[in-house]
């Protein structure tokens, strides 16, 4: 079937290749060309990897990246059955965009969000008339080796779209579960508070990033400590789920440590930007050791 994925990032361009591996044609849709590019690129290179492992042949390979469209153009979702919306965790733009897709796609065309924690049903108002096609599909990072998918739904969305989203995510190898609305849904409420206190503990000056981490893995069983799934996130979408938790609750205990604002702000996003609370060689790159944050 034909997929459009909106947002060609960290989330989009895997979420793109599941959907190519399962054999879907798949228009991968972001706002400038290099986005797009840089997307297919973190594509080919997991399939390349997957091919060197023997999971995967070469023509199977060539056949995914066959039945991928690359595009800076909205209206090129005509005629999809399935779109993913992962664009930039904000509420502005992912109403702009379903407004516009509203008048674009069938009326029977299903538009799953990968939001984190926002609104499903605020999301879904924004276009009234295909409202009970909308719902949450929240997959995980990185979305193509993470099972569980979140399927969420709204105040407003129909049994039929719900039953066909948690189908299709099974077809595609995943594993999903039954959500009802609430802000970061299940495992986002847990686990960003927790990334959000690692980093107080680390302002307080108890430990370095390394042991923080590495007392999470040793003593709480983690199998990734909460400041390298942090970085692994990328900031600036743990600081907006932590706002849209303390907004939507108005609950103290969601409140983002300043030290997580003053990251967003450097430009110390993560891996995305080649640094967080460690450091990597360039974004997206292989961590670097000894490459602890040290806040002066
Ligand atoms: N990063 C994670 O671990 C994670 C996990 C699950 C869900 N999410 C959610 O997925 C979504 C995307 O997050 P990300 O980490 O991939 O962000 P990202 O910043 O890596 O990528 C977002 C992409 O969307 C593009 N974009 C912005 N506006 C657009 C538009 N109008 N049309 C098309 N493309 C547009 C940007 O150019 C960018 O390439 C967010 O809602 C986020 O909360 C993120």
């Amino acid at each position: 079937m034909k997929v459009s994925v909106f947002g060609a990032g960290n989330m989009g361009a895997r979420i793109a290749e599941v959907f190519l591996k399962a054999g879907h044609a798949v228009t991968m849709i972001d706002i400038k060309e290099q986005f797009c590019e840089g997307g297919k690129k973190r594509i080919e290179g997991d399939l390349a990897g997957a091919v060197k492992r023997g999971k995967m042949t070469q023509e199977e390979m060539d056949a995914a990246l066959a039945n991928l469209t690359l595009s800076i153009n909205r209206q090129d979702a005509a005629g999809s059955q399935f779109v993913m919306e992962v664009i930039l965790e904000r509420m502005d733009l992912k109403e702009d965009l379903l407004k516009d897709l509203d008048a674009i796609l069938d009326k029977d065309c299903i538009i799953g969000t990968n939001t984190s924690a926002l609104s499903i049903t605020e999301i879904a108002s924004a276009v009234p008339a295909r409202a009970a096609k909308v719902i949450g599909v929240h997959f995980f990072n990185p979305a193509h080796i993470m099972k569980l998918v979140e399927v969420t739904r709204s105040m407003l969305t129909d049994d039929e779209t719900f039953k066909t989203t948690y189908e299709l995510m099974q077809t595609l190898g995943k594993t999903p579960i039954a959500v009802n609305e609430g802000a970061g849904f299940v495992v986002n409420r847990i686990l960003i508070p927790m990334i959000n206190e690692a980093i107080g503990i680390y302002a307080d000056g108890i430990a370095s990033p390394s042991d923080i981490d590495l007392a999470m893995q040793l003593g709480a069983g983690l199998r990734s400590g909460p400041l390298h799934t942090g970085d692994l996130v990328g900031h600036d979408v743990n600081l907006a789920i932590m706002e849209t938790l303390y907004r939507e609750s108005g609950d103290a205990k969601y409140r983002p440590h300043p030290l997580l604002k003053k990251m967003v702000r450097a430009g110390l996003l993560g891996q995305k930007t080649g640094k967080g609370f460690f450091t990597y060689d360039g974004p997206f790159g292989k961590e670097i050791p000894g490459g602890d944050l040290t806040i002066k």
